[in-house]
């Protein structure tokens, strides 16, 4: 049984959660402010594993609990936010631990979505596929310029991305760029994902970045009562009621879906590809 333990590892600001053996996120909080950072630390690409959104769940719980003022989200990981999904969740899996897998990302993606308390990522890094789900997640998202890409590029490897990841970058870039978009399998650039909507501010640093983030939780924190809450949830509730509508569905159209030979030859052509570039 996972327990998160909390202790104070300075004399002075931050205090550290530290998660199971294997500490593939980092979590930090601010004493003053209540406001946490968790870093994505699973090397090499911070591909989402079920291990990986066992413990972003773990955290989100415990964030809930703790009544926390605010989430950073971010990476560990040079150049890299997350890389999305790991494929290797994928081939060559077998029903049960797929349907695990899809399951995990389902209630992560849910509490990560539903959080009561403020959220941002913070994109130091590539954000492809389900990395760019996570940014969409959270309330505001600061990527750093100019090399960074972001985007649902599913289309390219040859699977769907699920209607859920669609209609939340429908919620924030309207419906027909998200469908010239994830039809395109479009990665976007720091300044063009600026332009058309899908991140809040770019940055050219982390002093940056981190100015920006304090910058947007100073100018939310003051609110008095749970009426942001009120109106997150509200902003955000047709998807959430849909998607628990169809989630056991979906569950079972993904496994049908992924365990089809033609599915995993493209999966398996898509990592070769990975492999082989230069
Ligand atoms: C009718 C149907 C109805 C319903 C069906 C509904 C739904 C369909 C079913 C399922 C939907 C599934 C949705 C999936 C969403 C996803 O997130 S899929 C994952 C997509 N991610 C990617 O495509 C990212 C690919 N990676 C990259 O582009 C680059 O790696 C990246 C830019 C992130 C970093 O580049 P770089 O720093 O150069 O690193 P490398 O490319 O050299 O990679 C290092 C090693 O990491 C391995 N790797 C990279 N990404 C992944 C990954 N996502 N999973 C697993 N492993 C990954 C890469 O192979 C390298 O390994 P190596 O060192 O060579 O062994």
């Amino acid at each position: 049984m996972y327990h998160l333990k909390k202790f104070n590892v300075t004399s002075g600001k931050y205090r550290k959660l530290f998660s199971s053996v294997a500490k593939v996120i980092d979590v930090s909080t601010d004493d003053k402010t209540n406001i946490t950072r968790v870093y994505l630390q699973r090397p090499p690409v911070n591909s989402l594993n079920s291990h990986l959104l066992t413990e972003i769940s773990y955290i989100m719980d415990d964030l809930e609990k703790t009544k926390c003022k605010g989430l950073v989200l971010t990476s560990n990981i040079v150049n890299i936010f997350s890389a999305g999904l790991d494929l290797t969740e994928f081939y060559k899996t077998d029903i049960q631990k797929l349907s695990n897998f899809w399951t995990t990302l389902q209630n992560t993606w849910l509490k990560l979505y539903t959080a009561t308390f403020p959220t941002v990522a913070l994109i130091n890094g590539h954000s492809p596929a389900a990395g760019c789900l996570l940014a969409l997640s959270c309330d505001y998202r600061i990527m750093l310029s100019p090399h960074y890409t972001i985007g649902f590029n599913e289309a390219k490897i040859g699977i769907p991305a699920p209607f859920w990841f669609i209609e939340v970058m429908q919620s924030i870039i309207g419906s027909r760029k998200t469908e010239l978009s994830v039809l395109t399998g479009q990665m976007y650039k720091t300044d063009e994902a600026l332009a058309i909507g899908l991140i809040d501010e770019t940055a050219i640093n982390l002093t940056e970045a981190e100015s920006k983030v304090n910058s947007f939780f100073k100018n939310i924190i003051a609110f008095p009562g749970k009426s942001r809450s009120l109106m997150k949830k509200d902003c955000r509730d047709h998807i959430v009621q849909k998607f628990l509508l169809k989630k056991d569905e979906e569950r079972e159209l993904v496994i049908e879906f992924i365990m089809n030979p033609k599915t995993q030859k493209n999966i398996e052509l898509y990592f070769k590809a990975l492999q082989n570039k230069v």
